[in-house]
């Protein structure tokens, strides 16, 4: 089939890639024409494990273009996605200026029968809208189809070719059945709803995911007062197959291009029918506040901060991407730097993405390496866990550093690994292990 995908971000990119592999004609469209020349270079613009080897064997074998061309993808496509960013607002509301662009743009384009799918995440009546712009612009026939994505940045190719369900909103048999037989070699676990519910389903899974995590971050903060282990209350609950065990990782809260705007819009998107949607307001509320849980244990820790060096390792939102949108280190840092501290920071792939939010430059000291950061620190923050933080040898870590001050803000660390070492070690709900510190007890009994 001869697909067109609006928008090469991570959903237009990705997918674009995926469906080129299982055999279909692919073209992906980017108004951004640096961004086209660099795909057609075969320059991947995302670091997404798995993507760039893909990339270069669709396009060799000519089933993936790359293009800036909207009109003429449109016209040669069988079905045509839009991908492109539903930003929020200042009031918490999507964004909806691009997608309404993109749907006026494949309108006026249109030469026959066409499928429209919405990828990007949209309020629920949007695609009604959708519907709207394209019948008052063009005389030929369509159909509108809400198909929200779910992968996961850093796992993105794995998600899209062996996803855990497809949902295919639409009110037209016919699309459905297209769209089933497009996605049957991906997953049996496909779903025919109407629109306004495909819609819902996106809003409502990234809503209840984000419950998981700000439930989990409270448990934490409360076994840190009972002196229970959070790691062992998650493992528990998980082992009971209507709770789960994913998601239930505490650390310093959820960050990223989705969870935080989606809350956010859902919020609105309840308000806007009078519903006050109290429970992710609470969610989105303990998420905002768990971040600065690394600066109170840093108080704690340091007493003032002015003129100490903190060290920080991890700037992505999490581990796998080069992706710093809403990554809880940067209101740390910005913290940190507001109380007098001197900020040495290392990422093993974002820190470029990351110093774009610095206007001046030279406020944060970028280091190359794990190590290098931790040199002469009075205290080191982990937050973001990346496999080559987890695999430090903790007792050199310990010889580098002025003060053996360790916050780990995603509780990558053992007993074991702290063995032979003297760290004054914070964690997040895992009071047990921070008390076994031979220093902190030192410290507190100062
Ligand atoms: N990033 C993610 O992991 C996921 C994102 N989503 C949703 O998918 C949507 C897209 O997100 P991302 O892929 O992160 O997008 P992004 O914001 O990274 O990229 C969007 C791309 O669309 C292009 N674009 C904008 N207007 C255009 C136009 N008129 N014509 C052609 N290209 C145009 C931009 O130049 C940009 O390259 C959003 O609604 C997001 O919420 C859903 C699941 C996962
Ligand atoms: O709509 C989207 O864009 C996507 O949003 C999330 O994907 P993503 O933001 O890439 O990353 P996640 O793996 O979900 O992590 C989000 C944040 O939650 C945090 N997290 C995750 C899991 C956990 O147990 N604890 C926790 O703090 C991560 O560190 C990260 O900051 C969803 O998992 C995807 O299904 C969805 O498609």
């Amino acid at each position: 089939m001869e697909l067109t995908f609006i928008g090469t971000g991570y959903v237009g990119l990705v997918s674009g890639v995926c469906f080129s592999e299982i055999g279909n004609q692919v073209t992906c469209v980017d108004k951004d024409l640096d961004k086209v020349a660099r795909l057609n270079k075969g320059e991947v613009p995302i670091y997404e494990p798995g993507l760039q080897e893909l990339m270069e064997k669709n396009t060799a074998s000519g089933h993936l273009k790359f293009t800036a061309d909207l009109a003429t993808s449109v016209q040669n496509a069988d079905i045509v996605f839009i991908c492109v960013g539903t930003p929020s607002l200042a009031s918490g509301e999507a964004n909806l200026e691009y997608v309404e662009q993109v749907a006026q743009d494949i309108a006026l384009a249109m030469n026959g029968y066409k499928i429209v799918v919405t990828k990007s995440t949209v309020p629920v009546g949007t695609n009604d809208k959708i519907k709207q712009i394209i019948s008052q612009l063009s005389p030929h026939p369509f159909d509108i189809v809400s198909i929200p994505e779910f992968l996961r940045e850093g796992s993105a190719v794995k998600d899209t070719l062996r996803p855990d369900r497809i949902i295919i909103g639409t009110s037209s048999e016919r699309a459905a059945a297209t769209l089933t037989e497009l996605h049957k070699p991906l997953t049996d676990e496909i779903m025919v709803t109407e629109v306004r519910s495909a819609e819902m389903i996106k809003y409502a899974s990234n809503a209840f995911l984000a419950t998981k995590i700000s439930f989990i971050n409270e448990i934490a903060n409360i076994c840190e007062k009972v002196g229970a282990d959070v790691t062992h209350v998650a493992q528990g609950m998980g082992y009971d197959k209507r709770i789960g065990s994913s998601f239930l990782q505490a650390g310093i809260g959820y960050g990223g291009s989705c969870f935080p705007k989606d809350t956010h819009a859902l919020i609105q998107i309840a308000g806007n029918v009078d519903y006050e949607f109290k429970l992710l307001k609470s969610v989105v509320e303990v998420n905002n506040d768990q971040r600065f849980n690394i600066i109170s244990k840093l108080n704690h820790s340091l007493g003032s901060m002015q003129g100490k060096t903190v060290g920080i390792w991890g700037l992505a939102f999490k581990p796998n991407t080069d992706d710093v949108r809403e990554a809880p280190a940067l209101d740390i840092i910005k913290t940190l730097l507001q109380e007098g501290a001197v900020v040495k920071a290392y990422d093993p792939i974002a820190t470029e993405n990351f110093r774009r939010f610095f206007r001046n430059e030279s406020d944060v000291q970028w280091c190359d390496s794990a190590m290098e950061t931790a040199e002469s620190c009075d205290a080191l923050c982990l937050l973001t866990d990346w496999s080559e933080f987890k695999e430090i040898d903790l007792r050199e870590l310990n010889g580098v550093m002025k003060q053996p001050i360790l916050i780990d803000g995603r509780n990558v660390y053992s007993k074991e690994q702290l063995a032979d070492t003297n760290f004054q070690y914070y964690s997040i709900g895992r009071p047990e292990l921070e008390s076994l510190s031979p220093f902190r007890n030192s410290v507190a009994s100062d």
